[in-house]
């Protein structure tokens, strides 16, 4: 395996219920090589999100450790950046500007913010939208403009929570296809949920299923299909993982018999 970029080792984390603490994450081991793609799948409301936050600093595990490149990042924030299923672009702001937005957090001036995105914007085909408002967008266009935004902000890691989950299904496989063709020429590092298996096989070079609450990993799958690929015509590694993740998640059923 490449370099990990990402280690996360034995994660446990506890959050309040009603009936005092409930354990969400127990012992959750993860590995990321730099410049992969790692798509975590599981049961809804198993703590896909919870670990992504533990990812990204914004939530302390009880125990357990968050590593990148070797330091020890856990409960701290910076090295990551995140995009969620809503793409919270700023209304009130051009899409240029929204984009932009991702550096001037970090104290860049607006001017060299703005020019230094440009390229991002042909990149990611807005362009011809530079100056229009979010409201005036597709989704998709809209999902577009909130990826170039995380990717702008130059993180070693990019979390992507559940990015097209809002999407009608021909948007979605129009966005799948153009992040696979376009993460393939960057290579950044990425952890993304999804609840879509057929996504998850599409972008990712491997992916991790989590167990039912308290989530821990139970399945890590290797797609070895070369890159880009087209969801819609997945190659012999996707569709071998896509019917183990299935079942691991207990989607297929048995034939019925008899018939
Ligand atoms: N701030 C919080 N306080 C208490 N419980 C929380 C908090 N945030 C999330 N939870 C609970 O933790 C569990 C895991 O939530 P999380 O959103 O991480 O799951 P998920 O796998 O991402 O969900 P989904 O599949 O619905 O996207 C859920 O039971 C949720 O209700």
């Amino acid at each position: 395996m490449a370099e990990a970029l990402l280690q996360v080792q034995d994660v446990h984390l506890e959050l309040p219920s009603a009936a005092g603490a409930r354990p969400v994450l127990a012992g959750v081991d993860l590995e990321v090589a730099r410049g992969s793609f790692t798509c975590v799948v599981g049961p809804s409301g198993c703590g896909k999100s919870t670990l992504l936050g533990v990812v990204a600093g914004l939530r302390r595990p009880d125990r357990g450790t968050v590593l990148l490149a070797g330091r020890d990042v856990t409960g701290t924030t910076g090295h990551a950046a995140w995009m969620a299923q809503d793409d919270l672009l700023l209304e009130w702001r051009t899409v240029l500007d929204n984009v932009a937005l991702g550096l001037q957090v970090q104290g860049v001036r607006r001017r060299e913010a703005r020019a230094r995105v440009r390229d991002l914007l042909t990149e990611f085909g807005l362009t011809g939208h530079a100056d229009a408002r979010p409201s005036e967008l597709s989704g998709g266009l809209r999902q577009r403009a909130a990826l170039a935004r995380t990717v702008a902000q130059g993180r070693e890691l990019l979390l992507l929570d559940e990015p097209f989950g809002a999407l009608d299904a021909l948007t979605r496989l129009h966005l799948q296809r153009w992040l696979a063709s376009t993460w393939a020429e960057h290579r950044w590092t990425v952890v993304m949920v999804t609840h879509d298996v057929r996504e998850a096989v599409t972008l990712a070079d491997e992916v991790v299923r989590l167990s039912g609450q308290p989530a821990h990993v139970v399945a890590r799958h290797r797609v070895d299909d070369p890159h880009p690929r087209r969801p819609a015509e997945p190659g012999p590694a996707a569709r071998t993982v896509e019917h183990d993740v299935l079942g691991g998640l207990g989607v297929l059923t048995a034939p019925p018999t008899g018939t």
